[in-house]
């Protein structure tokens, strides 16, 4: 059963609400969207505070991250958003947000990955099915310019479709579902993992 407009604007809501509780979305960081229908995108507009958007604070574009609602500001990173939904049909939802754990990690790891390996967790992830696999999240570097940070991101999607997600160096993480609960669900996970990995490294390096 396809949602209306007014749900998917709802969850977008209560999304923010969720991320914003959790410390993910800082004041007006983050940027969350649903798949519309085959060729649109309904996303958050721009410098809303992600814990108080309301209905309103969202509108749709077109694949190619065009406003299709006149007098709207899109999100500035609607691109990254729009170009996952062109690249896997069964995406459903979009979730970017800011934690700290996902800004320090990608800032102390100077590869331009991180991999996780032996987490149960790893299982909440679409697709993964035991620990025994290794979820590799890529790290791009930030840029301010979203078309030319969207150019370096496709190659990677286009060469692994069983992609879950990505970080942007001092900036945040991108990932996604066939629903926005799909997407929540990673989104939890990869905190999970994060502060783990972070926890694992500050042992490690107290103990020389
Ligand atoms: C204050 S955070 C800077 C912009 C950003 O990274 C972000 O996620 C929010 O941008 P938007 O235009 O979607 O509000
Ligand atoms: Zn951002």
């Amino acid at each position: 059963m396809s949602l209306t407009r007014e749900q998917l604007a709802q969850q977008i809501v209560d999304a923010g609400r969720f991320l914003y509780g959790r410390g993910w979305s800082p004041a007006t960081s983050s940027n969350y969207s649903t798949r519309l229908s085959a060729s649109e995108a309904l996303l958050t507009v721009s410098g809303k505070h992600k814990g108080q958007l309301g209905l309103d604070d969202v509108l749709a574009t077109d694949l190619s991250g065009n406003s299709l609602e006149p007098g709207k500001k899109p999100s500035a990173e609607t691109l990254l958003h729009t170009q996952l939904y062109s690249w896997r049909p069964e995406i459903g939802a979009v979730l970017h947000t800011h934690s700290v754990n996902a800004t320090v990690l990608s800032r102390l790891t100077p590869e331009d990955f991180i991999e996780f390996e032996d987490y149960e967790l790893q299982k909440a992830f679409s697709g993964i099915s035991t620990h025994e696999s290794r979820v590799r999240v890529p790290i791009f570097d930030n840029d301010q310019d979203i078309a030319r940070l969207a150019a370096k991101v496709q190659p990677w999607l286009d060469a692994h479709p069983d992609c879950v997600g990505y970080l942007i160096r001092g900036h945040g993480l991108y990932t996604w579902g066939a629903q926005m609960n799909d997407a929540l669900r990673q989104i939890e996970a990869f905190e999970f993992l994060f502060e783990c990995e972070l926890k694992t490294r500050s042992v490690m390096n107290r103990q020389g």
